[in-house]
Formats: structure tokens, C-alpha cells, sequence
């Protein structure tokens, strides 16, 4: 019996964060401004469907910027710092880390924080599939990963970056496959966004967009 299931999600800096992202919200002299109000309401909307989701026991973000930290803060969720930029699986390794030290037996998994159409069934969905296994859930494309779940009780061991889907099926993760279109659509480019807004988009994220 696992003492549940801890997700993290790893967010670069605003400044560095979603740069393929740029001007979407706004492209006159408020751009970067908006641009940071977009990523934050793109992760809260993430994270905020994510702890609605039966089978989830707590999410925590890893971050080292301090206007994210206050922002989820100020809505109860944990945020543990990582190193500035020291990248995605080091910021996943040093969540895994702290989480596993906690409780042993819980079970660690990373979910990337660019969901903002996320349903919190589809991700309740997704983890029933994988059982006890280790598992991924490839992003809409196929290339990539948006959800990471280690054994019970076992490192994470994650390989996210270009190609992850292929490193985290040859790490001997199950593949999840399943019809949870909002789980799998990450926003990285405009094109993704209008996906996103055809699943429907959480409310921080929708206000950024109107
Ligand atoms: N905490 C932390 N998160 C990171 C780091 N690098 C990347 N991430 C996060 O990991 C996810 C995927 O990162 P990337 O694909 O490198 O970058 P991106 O923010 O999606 O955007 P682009 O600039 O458009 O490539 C995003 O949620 C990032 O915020 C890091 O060094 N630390
Ligand atoms: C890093 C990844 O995501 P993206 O670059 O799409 O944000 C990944 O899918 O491993």
C-alpha cells in the first residue's frame, strides 16, 4: 500500500519560460508583462485541475522564480526552489528527492505545467491505467511527455526533453494510451493554444486570452 501519489511540476523562470509563447497574450508594449501573466495562469490552471484529480495526492510545484512561488503561494500550493536554470530533470530529480525522503512509499510522478485545458478526470484516468507501473503519457504529438509516473516506492528517473517519449519508453515505461485529449495537448507554440482553447481553457488561462 502506497502512501499516495505526489506530482511535481517543474516551471523555468518567467523570464525564460515559454519563449515559443511570446506575444500570444499581448504583442504591444505590455509583451513581456503579459507574457509572464500568461505562463502563470497557464501553470495554475494546470495544477489546479491536477489536485482536483481522484488518485492525486498532492501536487508541488519546483521553481526558482519568486513571483511564481508567491503566486501559487497564495493559493496553498507547495513550491519547493530548485537551482536557477539548472534544468527540467535536475528540477525533477531534486523534487523527487525531497518528496521520497518524506515518505518512502509514496509514489513520485512529473506532469508539465502547460496543460491549461487539463480535466481532472483525464489525468484520474490516465494514472488508473498505469496501475503500479512505470508509466508515461505521450504529449498530442507523440514526441513528447506530458505525465511521468514512477513505481511506488522507486526513483523517477525522468528523460524529458527533445524526443522524450521514445527515452521514456526505452527507460521501460509503459506507454499510456487512452483518448485524454486535454492530458495530452501542452501549449508550446500559438497553434497548440488554439487546440487548447478548442478542449476548453481552465479560467486563469482563458482570461489571458480573451
Ligand atoms: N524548475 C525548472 N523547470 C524547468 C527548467 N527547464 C525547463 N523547465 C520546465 O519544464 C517544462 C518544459 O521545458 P522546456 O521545453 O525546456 O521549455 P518551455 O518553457 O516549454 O519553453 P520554450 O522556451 O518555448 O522551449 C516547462 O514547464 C518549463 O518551465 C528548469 O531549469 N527548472
Ligand atoms: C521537455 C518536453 O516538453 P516540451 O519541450 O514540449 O515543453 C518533453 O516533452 O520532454
Amino acid at each position: 500500500m502506497t502512501a499516495g501519489l505526489f506530482l511535481i511540476v517543474p516551471i523555468k523562470p518567467l523570464h525564460l519560460a515559454k519563449s515559443r509563447l511570446l506575444g500570444a497574450a499581448d504583442r504591444g508594449a505590455r509583451q513581456l508583462a503579459a507574457h509572464a501573466d500568461l505562463v502563470t495562469a497557464v501553470a495554475l490552471d494546470t495544477v489546479t485541475a491536477a489536485r482536483q484529480a481522484p488518485g492525486v495526492a498532492g501536487v508541488v510545484v519546483v521553481t526558482s522564480d519568486p513571483t511564481l512561488t508567491e503566486a501559487f503561494a497564495a493559493e496553498g500550493i507547495e513550491v519547493l526552489v530548485d537551482t536557477p536554470a539548472a534544468g527540467l530533470n535536475a528540477a525533477l530529480r531534486h523534487g523527487d528527492a525531497q518528496l521520497r525522503q518524506r515518505t518512502a512509499t509514496s509514489r513520485v510522478g512529473a506532469l508539465q505545467a502547460d496543460l491549461p485545458a487539463l480535466r481532472p478526470a483525464d489525468l484520474a484516468s490516465a494514472i488508473s491505467a498505469a496501475g503500479d507501473d512505470r508509466a508515461f503519457c505521450p504529449d498530442r504529438q507523440g514526441t513528447g511527455t506530458t505525465l511521468l509516473l514512477a513505481v511506488p516506492g522507486q526513483p523517477l528517473a525522468p528523460c524529458f526533453g527533445p524526443g522524450s517519449a521514445d527515452a521514456h519508453a526505452g527507460s521501460g515505461a509503459k506507454t499510456l494510451v487512452g483518448g485524454w485529449d486535454s492530458l495530452r495537448c501542452d501549449v508550446d507554440t500559438e497553434a497548440d493554444l488554439a487546440v487548447a482553447v478548442t478542449l476548453g481553457l481552465g479560467p486563469n488561462t482563458a482570461r489571458r486570452i480573451a
